[in-house]
């Protein structure tokens, strides 16, 4: 097998330097929780989130405060191995390895964990070797070039970050690639001749628009295809006709904002369906009538965090007014041809959904800056709460995060449990990187975890160097 240049690390130590304090506890402190925690893992699946609660309200304060501590230097530990392991031990993944570096390295980056530069320097030359010569990355060396690996690789070297990692991408072939990849119909396919969804218009969007390649050309049609997805429930399906999903509302909504077109949406109704995910465990649901996971943290926690950034145009959209400010004047400026038509609401209701041309949607790269820029309504969720599902039931003590109690850990799930405890960590903060305020954190402030530019979930300070790289290029 083809070997990982993360494995050929010769990686005895760690191979990375620590740059976070250790967190206030003591090897008895991680013992006696461990203790607790592994007596729940005898009972149902079901029982285990609600006694999980009992024992916390129980619990004396000092247990109570170690309950909800982040056990940093565990994660790292963990993502560390996983790391070294790349090569041998994910066979299984082996279609799946930029995203593991994904994963593993983005965490990292939210645990404000600085990599050693053999270690960087191995992931850039692997992610070079899964690079399709004719634009896009593949799941290894060798492979057919996909949306979603592709995806992954350049948000992996967008965080590593350095000159060497984000020369290495050829954002022309790749600009060719996403243009193949894209249908008659604007929307994009996951590899060629393969499935078309929500999924792959958001990696062709969030990396063209990351990379300063986003253009007409690319965006024409796909807030088409997008508005096509909303299902009667407020939430976004993966293709036309099927279930609303967290993970496709994610995409879809972040999509629709990179392509200025996010007025075009439902937003009460999509705010209504994601805001209805939280449930009583104060975990996220993927979609209607399942169970919470951890990784919808990142997914709804995620959607809802971008819209606190949506607020005005909800609001307008709750006066019904029939365009918006910013719609109308492309309107008059003769950019937007459009034809409007009525679909059926839940209720009863009709909504007007308006199909149209916007020939300046998703010019260069300024719409991922300005967003973040844009006033922070405030939480529409429990932020807290959702901290407490991901610490007391998604967080593994020795280290990385899992769906729910009785699951087994996994670097996805430990990515987008991070992600979702940033994301709630910040939805106070005023500004995109502010420090939020002491009450916003549960538990110790040092669970505080770096922010994210929850278009792209990406370390905000990579975006920015990122943003600055790249805006440059013509
Ligand atoms: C950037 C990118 C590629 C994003 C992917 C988004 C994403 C997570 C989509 C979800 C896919 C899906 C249908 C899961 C349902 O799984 P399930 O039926 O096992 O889970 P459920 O019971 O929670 O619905
Ligand atoms: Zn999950």
């Amino acid at each position: 097998m083809e070997s990982s240049p993360i494995d050929s690390s010769s990686n005895a130590s760690s191979g990375l330097s620590s740059s976070t304090s250790s967190p206030p506890h003591s090897d008895r402190d991680h013992r006696q929780i461990t203790l607790t925690v592994t007596q729940l893992e005898q009972l149902k699946v079901e029982e285990k989130v609600s006694e999980i609660y009992r024992i916390l309200s129980g619990a004396p304060a000092h247990t109570q405060t170690l309950m909800l501590e982040l056990w940093r230097d565990k994660h790292i530990e963990f993502l560390t191995r996983g790391l070294n392991q790349l090569g041998p031990t994910y066979r299984v993944l082996d279609a799946n390895r930029p995203w593991l570096c994904y994963w593993i390295i983005h965490s990292m980056a939210l645990l404000r964990e600085s990599l050693d530069i053999e270690v960087e320097n191995n992931a850039v030359d692997f992610l070079s070797r899964c690079k399709d010569i004719n634009g896009g990355y593949g799941g290894g060396p060798g492979q057919l070039p996909h949306l979603a690996t592709t995806y992954a690789a350049v948000n992996t070297l967008v965080t590593l970050g350095s000159n060497s990692a984000l020369l290495s991408i050829n954002r022309e072939a790749l600009r060719e690639f996403l243009l193949r990849m894209k249908d008659f119909c604007g929307a994009f396919r996951m590899h060629h001749t393969g499935e078309m969804d929500v999924r792959a218009c958001y990696t062709a969007i969030s990396v063209a628009s990351l990379l300063n390649i986003l253009d007409f050309e690319i965006t024409k049609g796909v807030g088409d295809y997008i508005l096509r997805c909303q299902t009667y429930e407020g939430g976004i399906a993966g293709e036309p006709g099927s279930e609303a999903h967290g993970g496709y509302t994610f995409c879809g909504l972040a999509t629709m904002i990179l392509i200025n077109e996010v007025h075009r949406l439902d937003l009460t109704s999509l705010i209504d369906w994601v805001a209805f995910r939280q449930g009583l465990e104060f975990g996220f649901q993927g979609r209607t009538n399942k169970l919470v996971d951890g990784c919808y943290s990142f997914w709804q926690g995620g959607s809802l965090f971008l819209i606190q950034r949506l607020l005005s145009i909800a609001e307008n959209q709750i006066k019904s007014l029939p365009m918006s400010i910013e719609q109308e004047q492309l309107s008059m400026e003769g950019n937007v041809d459009s034809a409007a038509f009525t679909v059926p609401k839940p209720d009863g209701s009709q909504r007007q959904i308006h199909y149209f041309e916007n020939k300046d949607a998703g010019k260069g790269s300024a719409t991922g800056l300005d967003f973040i820029r844009t006033t922070n309504g405030g939480p529409l969720f429990h932020s807290i709460a959702l901290q407490q599902y991901i610490l007391l039931c998604s967080q593994v003590l020795e280290g990385g995060f899992k769906d729910k109690p009785g699951k087994v850990r996994d670097h996805y799930h430990s990515c987008y449990c991070l992600s979702g405890l940033s994301v709630s960590q910040y939805s106070f903060s005023k500004s995109a990187d502010s420090p939020p305020p002491p009450n916003a954190v549960l538990g110790p402030y040092s669970n505080l975890l770096e922010p994210v530019h929850p278009l792209y979930n990406l370390v905000l300070d990579k975006y920015y160097k990122a943003h600055e790289f790249f805006s440059v290029m013509s």
